[in-house]
Formats: structure tokens, sequence, C-alpha cells
């Protein structure tokens, strides 16, 4: 029987490419807690939303959903470059278009294009419902896949027009299920430390050093407790079945006060 897996929608965004590569049943919702929300209350079987991209840095929503709100285990991650284009209504220029509608994140990738066309932009929960918000008006563009123009009968008008050519984004696959380790694994932890003091951040990070296990992301987030009290986000090498990752999990736990394994996945290759 096929598993049903959620993306962040609708049909025509990043998350959608990244989902077919499961090559599941795909279920569209429209906020990335949704598609959380979805896995959690057993819905669906698996969820994939972003987690980082190349220009931008860290989807917020999806680190904090993940720390604060939901107990899911990260299983995959799914790297996909990312080409942004300037979607339009058929028979749309450049002088006719005001208004530029997209995600956050989108929108980010492509400043430099925005402000050299004086346009000015307006946040949507993902970029394909930007695509759907401006059909029937010549004065809007959406930025986006070029899957969704398609979709929508609209118009790329120009492509590639994100800052940087080299453009990615990491997204992670998540279930209430755990992972066998497969020899070629990635841990994500979160963690706090207890008081701020000289050397508590350089302490917890000497156990990778002293175990010889590499970090291949490091990030840290408020923690909502206030000015200056963060959350780290840290992704290494190894599967937490692997008896050395239990050993550097256990001497995180003693040395922090909120620590939380979100999985252990296959390295995206
Ligand atoms: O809106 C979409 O198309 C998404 O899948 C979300 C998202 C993101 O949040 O990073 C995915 C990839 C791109 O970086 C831009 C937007």
């Amino acid at each position: 029987m096929k598993e049903i897996v959620s993306f962040l929608g609708p049909k025509g965004t990043f998350s959608h490419e990244a989902a077919s590569i499961l090559g599941h049943d795909l279920v569209p919702f429209c906020t990335i807690p949704a598609v959380m929300e979805s896995v959690e209350s057993g819905q669906c079987a698996k969820g994939i939303v972003p987690i980082e991209n190349s220009i931008e840095g860290p989807v917020g929503i999806t680190l904090d959903s993940l720390a604060h709100e939901f107990d899911l285990n990260i299983i995959g991650e799914i790297v996909i470059s990312i080409n942004q284009n300037l979607i339009v209504n058929p028979g749309s220029k450049i002088e006719d278009i005001e208004d530029v509608y997209s995600h956050q994140q989108a929108i980010s990738q492509c400043q430099s294009f925005i402000s050299k066309h004086s346009l000015q932009p307006h946040y949507t929960v993902s970029t394909a419902s930007a695509a759907k918000s401006i059909v029937g008006d010549k004065s809007k563009a959406a930025i986006g896949h070029v899957k969704s123009a398609e979709l929508y009968d609209l118009e790329i008008l120009e492509s590639n027009i994100q800052d940087i050519d080299n453009n990615a984004t990491r997204f992670v696959v998540l279930s209430k299920e755990e992972t066998a380790p497969t020899g070629n694994d990635k841990t994500s932890i979160i963690f706090s430390i207890y008081e701020d003091h000289p050397g508590a951040l350089y302490n917890i990070l000497g156990i990778f050093e002293k175990y010889n296990i590499n970090l291949t992301k490091i990030e840290s987030r408020p923690s909502k407790q206030g000015l200056g009290k963060y959350l780290f986000f840290v992704d290494f090498y190894g599967h937490y079945k692997d008896d050395i990752i239990k050993k550097i999990i256990m001497d995180i736990d003693d040395d922090t006060y909120f620590f939380k394994v979100l999985g252990s996945y296959p390295e995206f290759r």
C-alpha cells in the first residue's frame, strides 16, 4: 500500500518537487505546522518541510515547530536546487508590474532583482499560493517554481532571478517512525545550556571533538525564554543507535538544560 506524504502546497511549490522524489501519494497542506500536524495526528505517514536555504539560511518556522510544538522524527533529507522565476499573467511586461508576491524565503533569495525593478514585495504562505493569487491582474507578479506558472496558466517573464546562481534548499522528511542505521547517517539534535558562563558551549562542542565526530551544521534560535537565551540546533555524522553516538548523547544530556534528539537519517547524496 502506498504511504501518504504531506507537503506545503498548493501544487507547484518547491516542497511539492521535493516530495515528488519520495514517489508516494502526495497531499498538500497550507502551512508548515499543518504539514507537521498531519503526521503527528496519523493522517499522513510522512511529511516534508523545508529547513534551510543556501542563500537565506534557516526556515525559522520549521526549526521552532520541531523544537516547541511537535514530537516528530527526522527520517530523511532531500536537497534540491532552486531556480526562482518571475511569474506573470500572459502578455504582462516588466513595466506593468508594481507588486510581487511570494513566500518570505523566495522574496529574500531575490532581493537584488526586486530592488532593481522597484517592486513592492508581499509575503504569502508559499510560492505556489502567490502564483494562484495573481491570476487576472497584470500589475502583479509572483516568484516561484516553473511548475506553478504552468498549473495556473501564467507565464515566466524571467528565470534564475535569485541573487546567487547556486541556490539550494534542504528539506527534511518527518515521521513518527524511527530509522535503522545505514552506515551513511546524520543525526540532528537540539539543546540549551544551563547558565551563560565562559566555555559553556565550548564544553558541549568539545564532546564531539573528544569522540572525533564531525559536525555538519550548528545554528542558534531564540529559546523564547527571554533575550540572550538560545536553543542550539546541531547536525553531525553518525546514527543515534551507533555506540559512539550513544555516548555523545549521554554526555550532552548530562551537560544541558534541555535536550532533544530530532532523528537520524541517511545523508542526501
Ligand atoms: O513556497 C514554496 O515553494 C516552498 O516549498 C517553501 C520554500 C521555503 O520555505 O524555503 C521552499 C524552497 C524555497 O527556498 C522557497 C520556499
